[in-house]
C-alpha cells in the first residue's frame, strides 16, 4: 500500500503536489508492461574519480555526497543521454519503515529507499544552477534499495552521517567512489523524462531507473533514519525519515526500457 503520511503530515518541501502546468513531474509508478523496448538506448557508460568526492552535507531534506564537478572527471554518458554530464551529487529518499520509502515504484511495488545520482549536462551549461532550469539539462539514476546482506561499500558512508544529524552540518568526505552503489547490472534500466522531486520541481530530468536494486541490512538504512531535518539550533528535532514525494501522473508520458 502506498504509505500514508499521518494526519497533515506534509513536510513543507513536499511544495504543491503537481508543479503548476506541469506535465512531467516526477516520481512515477513505473507500469512494467506499458513500458516500450527501445533497441536504440545505448548501455550506460559511468566514468567516476572518487578523488573528485569532496563532503557530506544535511541539506535538511536528505544527506549530499557532493563532487567537485569543475572538471569532467566524473562523468555519466551513452544510455539515453546524447551529452556529457557531470556528476554532482548523490543522495537517498527513505521511509520510517522498511515497508516504504522509494519515490519511484514498479507496478506499485514499493522499496525502502531510493538512491539518486545527479548528473548536469556539462556540454550545453556552465554549473548545475544553470542546468537544473534546462529542459535536458539533468540525468539522474536511481536504483533501489532492498533491505538483505551488508552493503561493505556503503558501510564508509554510514560511519560518516553522525557527524552531519543535523541540518546544515558539513563532513569532510574523500575518496568514496559512487561506482560502488550501482547494481551489477547497469544494462537494465527504465528511462522517461521527469522533474526534481524536491523544490523547484523543475522539469528538467531525464530519469534513468535501474531495473536491479541493490541490498543494505537493515542497520545500515537505521543509520539513515537516525539523521534529522531539523538544525541543532531548534527545540524540536524531527527525525528525517519518509522524505520522498508523493507520486505524480503519467500525463501521457512513455517510459523506454533497455531491455525486454
Ligand atoms: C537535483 C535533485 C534534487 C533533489 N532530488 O531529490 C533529486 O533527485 C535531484
Ligand atoms: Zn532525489
Amino acid at each position: 500500500s502506498i504509505a500514508h503520511f499521518s494526519t497533515g503530515m506534509h513536510p513543507m518541501w513536499q511544495g504543491p503536489l503537481v508543479a503548476p502546468g506541469g506535465n512531467r513531474q516526477s516520481p512515477i509508478d513505473i507500469r512494467v508492461r506499458k513500458s516500450v523496448f527501445d533497441p536504440h538506448l545505448k548501455p550506460l557508460t559511468p566514468d567516476y574519480d572518487p578523488g573528485t568526492c569532496s563532503q557530506i552535507w544535511n541539506n535538511g531534506y536528505s544527506f549530499l555526497v557532493e563532487y567537485d564537478d569543475t572538471t569532467d572527471k566524473s562523468i555519466l554518458k551513452g544510455g539515453p543521454l546524447e551529452d556529457n554530464f557531470r556528476l554532482c551529487q548523490f543522495h537517498f529518499h527513505w521511509g520510517e519503515s522498511n515497508a516504504w520509502g522509494s519515490e519511484h515504484t514498479v507496478d506499485r511495488r514499493l522499496f525502502p529507499a531510493e538512491l539518486h545520482m545527479v548528473h548536469w549536462n556539462s556540454n550545453k551549461y556552465r554549473r548545475f544552477e544553470e542546468a537544473v532550469m534546462e529542459e535536458n539539462g539533468l540525468a539522474v539514476i536511481g536504483v533501489f534499495l532492498k533491505i538483505g546482506k551488508r552493503h561493505e561499500g556503503l558501510q564508509k558512508l554510514v560511519d560518516a552521517l553522525p557527524a552531519v544529524r543535523h541540518k546544515d552540518s558539513v563532513v569532510e568526505f574523500t575518496r568514496f567512489d559512487p561506482a560502488c552503489l550501482l547494481p551489477a547490472n547497469i544494462d537494465d534500466y527504465w528511462t522517461y523524462a521527469g522533474s526534481l522531486t524536491t523544490p523547484p520541481l523543475t522539469e528538467a530530468v531525464t530519469w534513468i531507473i535501474m531495473k536491479q536494486h541493490i541490498e543494505v541490512s537493515h542497520d545500515q538504512l537505521a543509520v539513515f533514519r537516525s539523521l534529522l531535518f531539523t538544525s541543532a539550533e531548534e527545540e524540536v528535532q524531527k527525525s528525517m525519515v519518509n522524505n520522498f514525494r508523493v507520486q505524480q501522473p503519467l500525463r501521457g508520458r512513455t517510459v523506454r526500457s533497455s531491455f525486454t
